[in-house]
Parts: structure tokens; C-alpha cells; sequence
């Protein structure tokens, strides 16, 4: 990951919110499959979203499968085999995307230049993996709480065939994100160790409090996790309120040498229930304009930024911006 953030510029830009772009081109994601349901009935706003976030200046796109599992799939009456179909194609269609957005680059040059940095930049395509809480579709990745029932093994073997058909479906790597807790992080890396992964992969995890992951378990047991599985290249934070950011990027780098990424949400919380987002009460000014923070970030010691749930392609370019700026001075 060093050898690629030098390669685009000393930072790396991520993409932001999929679902919520998705939603904006008019999909509706009220079930259980959300964002991946679209890999069924719409896979033309899949790479449409892909290709939104690309002209933003992401040099690192997410799949569509962050809800997508062979368990989900099959509840809705698919096969074993086409939901390992339906996962790979979220691969895919983030590749075809890139490659549509590079022969555009190439054919229209001149309208992609922007100060030189899109032309033809570094693109890795991340598989998504969401937590077995976002697969239940209530919301408890944002508890992290799974019951006594649910045990290492129980994840290990939730996640087994899906990380496997991700990690040979032509991906980059594999963001294993919004981890609520740290038996599911234990859960990855060993998974990791086991099935001997060979493309890289980051940890993210969310936070509600700024010092623990949302279960409660402290950020640095789950910090630890991560620095400790060879095949984990960055570690970092996300789906969490702007105002925790900073003083979480300053604890994870305590902890780790690994790159740090933060691609925070809007600051909003997600109701499972009624599968909303709503206004939280916290410290909004940070929240509200939190692309103005990142050259502190930046300080602070990140080196892959986005956005995560209710940001948009705008609040990328806004992104991409502040930190040529951050550059400049
Ligand atoms: C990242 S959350 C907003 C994804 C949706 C959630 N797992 C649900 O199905 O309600
Ligand atoms: N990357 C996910 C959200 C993670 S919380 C998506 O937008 O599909
Ligand atoms: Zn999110």
C-alpha cells in the first residue's frame, strides 16, 4: 500500500457514499440485499456510481457488495452458484467501470487533465465486505452486539466462501469495513491466515464514541488485530461522525505504522428499523463541513481518505481538492 500511496501522490483518494449514490440515481434499497440488491435489478447504476465516484478523482473504488452474501442470496431463492455469481459480478462491474473511465481518459484526454493528477491515475478496485451485522439488515453493525450465539466460528464460516470467491474474483484487494467489534476482526484475519489470501486487505472499523469500536471493545485491541495480520496493508475508520475523526486517526497511529484511512459518514445515525438516516445531536459544525478538516487529518497522520454512508460524489471533489491544496502549501 506505501509503494501505491507514493504512486498517487502521497495520498489516496477514496470513493464515498455507494448506497447513498445509488439511491440518488433513484434506486430503492429498502431490503434486505440494500446496496446489493442493484447487482440483481440494476447493474447499470452499479457502474454508473462507480463511474460517478472515478470522475470525482477515487483512485480507489468499492464494490457493490458490502450486503451481498451467498446466505442473503440464497434466502431470496437463489443458488448456491448464482449467488457466488452475483459476486464476482460486483467485481466486475467496478472493473468494467475502470476500464470505460481509462478509454475515456485516453480518447478525451484534454478534458481529464486536472493538474495532471486524473489522467490515467492509479485505480484499484476494493471487494466489499460488510459484517455479519449488515447482512441481519437491522442496523447492528452500527451495536456490534451479536448475542452469546454467535461465536468466532460462527463468523469464520459466514464469511469463508465469500472472501474466497472475492479474493479470486480479479479485485485489488478487500475492504473489510464497518467491523463493529473485535471477534469479527479476529474473525478476518484469521480467515485471512487460513484460506492464505493473496490479495492485500484494510480493516475498517466504526465508531460511536471516538475511543471504543461500536460494541464497546477499545480501539486498540481491534488496532492490534489488524497490525498483526500480515496480509492487512492500511487500517483505519469508517461510517463514523466527522468529530471523532481526528482523535481516532491520532490513537490508530499510536498503535500501528500501517496507513491509516478515514472515509467518516455524514455524522448522521442509521435507524435499522425504519431504515433511515436521522440528524444526531452531537457537535454538528464538525459534521456539517468536514471536507475542511482533512488537511488536519492529513497532519494527524491518514493517508486514504473518502466518504462513507449520506457523502456523495461532490464531497469527493471536495476531497480531492483540499488535499491538492494541503499540498500546495
Ligand atoms: C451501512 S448500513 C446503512 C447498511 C444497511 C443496513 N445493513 C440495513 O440493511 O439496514
Ligand atoms: N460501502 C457501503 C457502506 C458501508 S457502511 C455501501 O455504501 O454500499
Ligand atoms: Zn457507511
Amino acid at each position: 500500500m506505501s509503494g501505491f500511496i507514493q504512486k498517487c501522490g502521497g495520498y489516496v483518494i477514496l470513493d464515498g457514499g455507494f448506497a447513498t449514490e445509488l439511491e440518488r440515481h433513484g434506486a430503492d434499497l429498502n431490503d434486505p440485499l440494500w446496496s446489493a440488491k442493484c447487482l440483481i435489478d440494476s447493474p447499470h447504476l452499479v457502474r454508473r456510481v462507480h463511474q460517478d465516484y472515478l470522475d470525482a478523482g477515487a483512485n480507489i473504488i468499492s464494490t457493490a457488495s458490502y450486503q451481498a452474501t451467498i446466505q442473503g442470496f440464497e434466502a431470496k431463492g437463489f443458488s448456491k452458484e448464482e449467488a457466488e455469481a452475483l459476486l464476482r459480478k460486483s467485481v466486475e462491474i467496478a472493473c468494467e467501470a475502470r476500464e470505460i473511465y481509462y478509454d475515456r481518459c485516453t480518447k478525451d484526454s484534454w478534458d481529464f487533465m486536472e493538474g495532471g493528477r486524473n489522467l490515467r491515475r492509479p485505480i484499484l478496485v476494493a471487494a466489499s465486505v460488510g459484517s455479519y451485522g449488515a447482512y441481519l439488515a437491522d442496523g447492528s453493525e452500527y451495536s456490534g452486539n451479536y448475542g452469546d450465539a454467535v461465536t468466532l466460528d460462527t463468523l469464520k464460516e459466514f464469511h469463508r466462501r465469500r472472501v474466497q470467491i472475492l479474493a479470486n474474483s480479479g479485485a485489488d484487494l478487500i475492504a473489510f469495513e464497518t467491523i463493529p467489534n473485535k471477534l469479527e476482526a479476529k474473525a478476518y484475519a484469521e480467515l485471512l491466515e487460513e484460506e492464505g489470501i493473496e490479495i492485500p486487505a484494510w480493516f475498517s472499523f466504526n465508531s460511536k464514541d471516538g475511543t471504543n469500536v461500536v460494541s464497546g471493545d477499545p480501539i486498540a485491541e481491534c488496532v492490534s488485530i489488524a497490525d498483526s495480520c500480515k496480509q492487512v496493508v492500511a487500517v483505519g475508520i469508517n461510517c463514523t461522525p466527522p468529530r471523532y475523526i481526528h482523535g481516532l486517526i491520532t490513537s490508530i497511529r499510536k498503535l500501528t505504522s500501517k496507513p491509516v484511512l478515514i472515509y467518516p459518514n455524514s455524522g448522521e445515525m442509521y435507524d435499522g428499523q425504519t431504515k433511515q438516516w436521522v440528524k444526531s445531536s452531537g457537535d454538528v459544525s464538525v459534521d456539517e463541513d468536514f471536507v475542511t478538516y482533512i488537511g488536519k487529518w492529513r497532519e494527524a497522520g491518514a493517508s486514504l481518505f473518502g466518504g462513507c454512508c449520506r457523502t456523495t460524489p461532490k464531497t469527493i471533489r471536495g476531497i480531492s481538492r483540499a488535499l491538492s491544496v494541503s499540498d500546495k502549501n
